[in-house]
């Protein structure tokens, strides 16, 4: 079953990890797709760049795939973003505002550009994107559906993730807001609060294998998150079988958060 057959989706951070796997399971489910990117350097993907590639994988499903290279801490990165694929598609329906970075650092000496581009670039860029996507549908005046990726991070505090918890409770609030204020457009506003997904956000610190087995160990379900855990979650969101779904936020962490002992 196709849940978003005909529909045109935006997403943010769309070359790798969780963004891409949106990205191609919203093809998957039947829509054409805009992706956004920042500094695609990654030839990892059958020696293609990521967003080469991701684009060729989106047509192979016999969809069509746009992508934008911008910085979203930009305001004006969203605005173009939303005008390319209304000019590529005609319209669009859903945003997936996933774009994100977590440098880890101990809190007392963080260098203040490390705490601004974070702030900037998780919650300043998703508000960016999330108000230049909800002006576009709530003048084509058939509603729509935002899905911003929180985390588990926005509940829990990580030592090492004291400026980046901040942008995932931000983005978590940012939606409940939308949600109420775009509700009466026919907008639904929900956020995906991922645990931890094996990529390359995350590499450099499970590299450690005492770290890794402590993560897995702490996760009922066994394993570190695949980012096509919280694609399916979020086309979920995007689409009609979640017509009612309106300032959720939810889960996708294998019991992550609620195994205190
Ligand atoms: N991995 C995890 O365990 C978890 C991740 N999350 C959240 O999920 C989201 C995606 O993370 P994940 O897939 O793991 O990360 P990745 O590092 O794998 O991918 C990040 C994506 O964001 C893009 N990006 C980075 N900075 C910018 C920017 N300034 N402007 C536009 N695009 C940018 C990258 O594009 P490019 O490479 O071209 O620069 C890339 O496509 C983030 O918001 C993160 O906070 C939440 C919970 C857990
Ligand atoms: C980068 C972290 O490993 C990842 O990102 C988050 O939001 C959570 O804290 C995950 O563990």
């Amino acid at each position: 079953m196709k849940l978003l057959e005909g529909k045109s989706v935006v997403v943010t951070g769309g070359s790798r990890g969780i963004g891409r796997a949106i990205a191609v399971e919203s093809a998957r489910h039947g829509a054409d797709v805009a992706i956004n990117y920042y500094r695609d350097n990654d030839a990892s993907y059958g020696k293609k760049s990521a967003v080469d590639s991701v684009v060729e994988e989106i047509e192979a499903l016999g969809r069509r795939a746009i992508a934008l290279e911008g910085n979203v801490a930009d305001p004006q990165t969203g605005a173009e973003l939303v005008d390319a694929a209304v000019q590529a598609f005609g319209k669009i329906d859903v945003l997936a505002s996933n774009a994100g970075i977590c440098p880890f650092h101990a809190f007392l000496d963080i260098p203040l550009d490390v705490f601004q581009r974070t702030m900037e670039v998780n919650l300043h860029g998703a508000f960016y994107v999330t108000q230049a996507a909800a002006r576009q549908m709530k003048a084509q005046g058939h509603g729509g559906a935002i899905v911003a990726t929180s985390s588990i991070s926005a509940l829990v505090g990580g030592g090492m993730q004291a400026h980046y918890t901040p942008t995932k409770a931000g983005v978590h609030s940012l939606m409940q807001s939308c949600a109420v204020s775009l509700g009466p457009y026919g907008i639904r506003c929900n956020s995906v609060m991922p645990g931890t997904i094996a990529t390359d956000l995350n590499a450099d610190d499970l590299s450690a294998p005492e770290k890794l087995a402590y993560m897995k160990g702490r996760i009922p379900l066994g394993r570190l998150g695949d980012p096509v855990d919280i694609a399916n979650v979020v086309v979920f969101l995007a689409s009609d079988m979640a017509a009612y779904v309106n300032g959720a936020a939810l889960l996708v962490d294998g019991g992550l958060f609620v195994n205190l002992q």
